[in-house]
């Protein structure tokens, strides 16, 4: 595998391989921007909804919502729902990954409670057992910085009743995204994240996905939350915390040059510097459909970012598996590398 980076077609296509061929756990996967593409445009179609406005070859962070503004409308019901989640198992079990935390916001269709939303994952994700029996998947419940406090207080409600009263294997911990110029993380801490924290609930925070959220970042590390997403935008005094609190750090590298305007993987550089300060860096995908990515793509772009060796790839994505949320699958992962 040396000299891959010097970069003959040879060396290229046994860098792929590799990055097919070894097992892969993605940590950070929102399911409404997972949508297979021909789902959404035969959703969109079916519901009557323009997507002329989307630019798919170009997707910044103000693309992003207005994506996920018309996910909101077609993705209308409990069956399209468990469609959608079946074939994103299926595609990233074509990939070769063993693990897959999904997260998503509950939402209430029709008739249909939010507790409803949950029970259909659950049901689905039971049925994947069988269909996709390769990869174990599990969810985190979203708590969405753009909706009203209200809603995310009854996910996080329900995030509790299935995680620790009900001990449902499927549900393993809270994520916090959302538009993030709207609201703070510190709005939801005495509701949510410190009373999910003190009922022992896993939570991952996306961080410094924009600039000058400098004040936001404090107060997320100063609650170092179990995992962190993004950390596009720190400061050096940020990224030493980030490294010091051992947080490990969900990157996903073509989200990062979509929402970032950047033209290049080479200019982000907020991965390589939380790699050299000895961080955990778990590549992963975000929202396979708008930045037109999986999971061998994804692994493929850190492996050239970083020059990393096959030996040392290894490492990187063992030292992922410890940051996962499922403690006894965890257990099991870590037994078969
Ligand atoms: C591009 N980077 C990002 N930054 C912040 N939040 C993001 C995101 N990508 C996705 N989401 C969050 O996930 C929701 C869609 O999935 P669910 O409807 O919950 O399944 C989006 O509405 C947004 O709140």
């Amino acid at each position: 595998m040396e000299g891959a980076f010097l970069g003959t077609d040879k060396q290229l296509q046994d860098m792929y391989q590799l990055c097919f061929n070894i097992p892969k756990i993605e940590l950070h996967s929102h399911i409404g921007g997972n949508l297979r593409p021909a789902t959404f445009l035969e959703l969109a179609e079916k519901e009557g909804i323009s997507v002329d406005h989307i630019d798919f070859y170009n997707v910044t962070l103000k693309g992003a919502f207005d994506i996920f503004a018309v996910v909101g409308k077609i993705l209308n019901s409990l069956d399209v729902l468990q469609r959608v989640i079946r074939e994103i198992v299926e595609d990233y079990s074509k990939t070769n990954t063993r693990y897959l935390e999904l997260r998503s916001g509950p939402k209430a269709f029709g008739e249909n409670t939010k507790e409803d939303y949950i029970k259909a994952v659950v049901e689905v994700l039971e049925e994947c057992e069988t269909l996709f029996p390769h990869i174990t998947v599990r969810l985190l419940v979203s708590i969405n910085r753009s909706a009203p406090m209200e809603s995310n207080l009854e996910a996080y409600e329900l995030a509790k009743k299935y995680i620790v009263d009900e001990k449902c294997k499927y549900i393993v911990g809270l994520e916090f995204s959302g538009n993030p110029k709207d609201n703070s993380f510190e709005d939801y801490c005495e509701n949510i994240f410190n009373p999910a924290r003190e009922a022992g609930i896993k939570i991952s925070v996306h961080t410094a996905e924009i600039e000058d959220h400098h004040e936001e970042t404090e107060k997320i590390l100063d609650f170092k939350p179990d995992r962190l997403g993004h950390c596009c935008y720190m400061n050096e005094e940020e990224f030493k915390r980030v490294a010091e609190l051992e947080i490990p750090v969900e990157v996903c590298i073509s989200s990062n040059v979509g929402t970032m305007n950047l033209s290049t993987i080479s200019q982000i550089k907020h991965i390589p510097t939380l790699h050299s300060m000895g961080c955990t860096i778990i590549p992963c995908c975000d929202d396979t459909m708008l930045f037109n990515t999986n999971m061998i793509n994804e692994t493929f772009e850190l492996v050239n970012m970083l020059k990393l060796e096959e030996e040392e790839l290894k490492s990187i994505l063992n030292k992922g598996i410890d940051a996962i949320f499922d403690d006894e699958v965890k257990a099991l992962l870590a037994s078969e590398t």
